[in-house]
């Protein structure tokens, strides 16, 4: 069996470059930008004043002054600047030239057109032309775009972005047991929840996610839901992938020609997990207990949708201390569900004692998966480990 690190590399290959497609603005939370935005202006395009008040030259403080005109935002001063003049202005009008500073309302005293200024302040009020980016100003960043991105590129007169199309995921569950949520249960029978939970973390990371009815135990039935994922840039089954003699997973997807890169790999729970390459399409073969198929969604599936958006792949391991002792593990790497508290600087994080891999309601409850290495010593509360957030 290989490791969970080699099975990374191999799940990552699958990515194809992304495909990519321009969007509007508007649409682009979430979204991966698959080309690089230049600003088409500079911000702020002038002196811009940053307060309410009186825009004069420091030479002339105290004062008296004389008060010769108004800006506004949008409506800047056009007139001249001589010495001992000021203008009464609002936070965004242009800052005429001539004028260096800008005095808050609050330490000014007017009469008339008259206004002395009562106290200094180092503050000179003004955000200087350009101070927050320049015409030309490359933006790229490499994570999928947040609200302040959107606000960034609307600053920068960008109305429209390129970014990778989503991939298109179809999401395979199957087995004689399942019947969808809302459905009576015949004896025996179970409801299906594998498959809105794989699509949810498919969507989770940007992903378009077709959810297949749910296929029997027949070959005919798992060859008519691979033939209906067509055009899809992943097929994720889920169930069916062990030795059992309903497990027709590995069986079918190789009759229908997918070229596999592994099947097994040496985790826990997620022992079964399969990839490979099924013609233009990327396929991963999930374990159907519910845990260990979100386990391998997230440390596989998600990343490789990321890498199909050109997007770091991650998941990024972070650290915590121990809450209690653990005994040495196995010959697999251990994903334990865990819950996360506040600790003094690192988090503490303290795993379930039951890690049965069909038990979604303590998967419901973690907050993280903490990490353990194959062959991982015992280790004693008060050390440091790894975990991945949810
Ligand atoms: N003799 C062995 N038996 C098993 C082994 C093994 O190595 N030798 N591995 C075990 C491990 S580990 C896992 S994980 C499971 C994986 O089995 P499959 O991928 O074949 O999954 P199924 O048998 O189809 O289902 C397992 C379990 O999960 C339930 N399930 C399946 N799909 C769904 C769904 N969409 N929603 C909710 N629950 C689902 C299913 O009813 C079963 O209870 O194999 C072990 N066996
Ligand atoms: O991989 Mo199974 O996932 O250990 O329950």
């Amino acid at each position: 069996m290989i490791s969970v690190d080699e099975a990374r590399a191999l799940v990552l290959a699958l990515a194809n470059p992304p495909e990519t497609e321009e969007i509007p603005l508007h649409q682009a939370l979430g979204r991966a930008m698959a080309a690089p935005a230049l600003a088409r202006l500079t911000q702020p395009p002038f002196d811009a004043s940053a307060m309410d008040g009186y825009a004069l030259r420091s030479a002339d403080l105290p004062g008296p002054l004389t008060v010769i005109g108004t800006a506004a935002a949008g409506v800047p001063y056009e007139g001249e600047t001589p010495p001992g003049s000021a203008i009464r202005i609002f936070t965004g009008a242009p800052v005429p030239a001539g004028y260096d500073r800008v005095m808050i309302q609050e330490i000014v005293t007017r009469e008339g057109d008259r206004i002395t200024v009562d106290g200094a302040g180092s503050n000179l009020n003004i955000r200087a032309k350009g101070n927050d980016f320049s015409q030309g100003s490359v933006f790229h960043p490499p994570r999928p775009l947040r609200p302040a991105d959107l606000a960034l590129l609307a600053a920068m007169n960008v109305p429209r972005i390129t970014v990778a199309r989503r991939p298109r995921v179809a999401v395979l569950a199957g087995g004689d047991e399942l019947v969808p949520p809302g459905s009576q249960p015949a004896p025996g029978q179970i409801v299906s929840s594998n498959d809105i939970a794989i699509a949810a973390l498919a969507r989770e990371v940007g992903a378009e996610p077709l959810v297949l009815p749910l296929a029997r135990d027949t070959e005919a039935s798992l060859r008519e839901r691979f033939a209906q994922a067509e055009g899809c840039d992943l097929i994720v089954t889920i169930g069916g992938a062990s030795v059992g003699d309903h497990d027709l997973i590995a069986k079918v997807s190789a009759d229908l020609g997918m070229q596999r890169s592994f099947y097994k790999l040496a985790m826990r729970p997620g022992k079964p997990l399969m990839a490979g390459r099924m013609g233009k399409a990327a396929m991963l073969g999930l374990p159907g207990n519910p845990v260990s198929a979100m386990v391998c969604a997230k440390l596989f599936m998600q990343p490789l949708i990321r890498a199909m958006q050109g997007l770091p792949p991650g998941p990024q391991l972070a650290r915590a201390v121990l809450a209690r002792d653990l005994p040495p593990e196995g010959d697999r790497q251990h994903y334990l569900r865990a819950r996360l508290a506040p600790g003094d600087g690192l988090p503490r994080i303290d795993p379930f004692t039951d890690q049965d891999s069909a038990r979604l309601w303590v998967l419901a409850e973690a907050d993280a998966l903490l990490m353990r290495p194959a062959h991982d010593p015992a280790r004693r509360a008060g050390e440091t480990v790894e975990f991945l957030p949810f």
